[in-house]
């Protein structure tokens, strides 16, 4: 389909690295693993080594956003691709790619300020994954979940990942309910594999950390997500979004407040795209049911400037 075949990782940074734990591993179920930084928080859902990684800083921000393709081919493709663009591209060194638990990467800054990994040849851990009871998650072929990005430049950073990078239009939503009058705002959705989307770009007034909206991760059952739904209202985790099913992935999820003010959804039942059929669609509604946010903090990247 594409030369990036999924989201592989994310990397961000915390001053509250334990606040994190309790609620990524106690909460949500990831299995701790470890890796070179002995202060990080490394939280495994699958054979790879880590998927999302949480490191010690003085603020909080994601730090970087690994894609994955097939090989080292393709990643050639892509840093070519990147630099035929006009974006520099840095490979990381040999030490870097270890400490990512992959072969080889390159990184290179998208047209958000965002940093982006894109590498091959995770390294595995056979190892059992120790993932909350019962609980498994849906990453495979459909890669580690979706993030959303925050952006100041909402027409490069859509044109940068479709035509840039290849990925394909998945929809979009139309910002204020579509009530507002052309020209429309629109968050767009993205894809490269049958996750109905990996990456998701909304309009934000101002650049600068926290760098994301949300991560979401998806579980193979409802009942894990109620589970885990209890286990973040128990530690006193705030809920951004009340659990609700999304009208364009058919998700079921709730949205629970990370320390540094985004957010992690979590979810189930996520639909599978066919593209031989798919064609990409606008929604008027961000869930058929559920998803009040009215109780929320605002997220810090739609706050003003600080
Ligand atoms: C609408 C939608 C479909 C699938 C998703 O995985 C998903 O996260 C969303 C919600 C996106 C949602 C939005 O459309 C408007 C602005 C919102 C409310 C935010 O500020 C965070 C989530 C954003
Ligand atoms: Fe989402």
């Amino acid at each position: 389909m594409v030369g990036i075949r999924g989201l592989g990782y994310l990397r961000v940074q915390t001053a509250e690295v334990a606040r994190w734990r309790e609620l990524v591993v106690d909460c949500l179920g990831f299995a701790e693993g470890t890796g070179p930084d002995p202060d990080g928080l490394y939280g495994r859902m699958d054979e790879r080594q880590a998927r999302l990684v949480v490191l010690p800083g003085d603020t909080d921000r994601v730090v970087a956003v690994g894609w994955e393709v097939r090989d080292q081919f393709a990643l050639d493709d892509v840093a070519e691709a990147v630099e035929s663009a006009g974006t520099p591209v840095a490979p990381l060194s040999p030490e870097e790619a270890d400490d990512r638990a992959v072969e080889r990467a390159i990184t290179f800054r998208d047209p958000a300020g965002v940093a982006v990994e894109v590498f091959f040849g995770p390294v595995l851990d056979h190892g059992p994954v120790q993932a909350g009871p019962g609980q498994r998650f849906v990453t495979g072929a459909q890669g580690m979940g979706h993030v959303v990005l925050p952006t100041t430049a909402m027409d490069e950073t859509v044109r940068f990942y479709t035509e840039v990078l290849g990925f394909l239009p998945r929809g979009a939503v139309k910002l204020g309910g579509g009530t507002q009058g052309p020209p429309h705002r629109r968050v767009r959705f993205m894809g490269v594999n049958q996750r109905h989307h990996s990456l998701a770009v909304v309009p934000a007034p101002r650049s600068g950390a926290p760098g994301v909206v949300h991560l979401m991760v998806e579980v193979d059952s409802l009942d894990a997500v109620g589970r885990a739904l209890d286990r973040v209202q128990r530690a006193g985790f705030s809920l951004s979004s009340t659990l609700g099913r999304h009208t364009n992935d058919k998700m079921v999820s709730f949205y629970v407040r990370a320390p540094g003010g985004w957010d992690l959804e979590f979810g189930t039942d996520g639909m599978l795209v066919d593209e031989s059929h798919y064609t990409a669609e606008e929604i008027t509604a961000d869930s058929y049911w559920g998803h009040d946010w009215s109780a929320s903090e605002p997220l810090a990247a739609f706050a003003a400037k600080p």
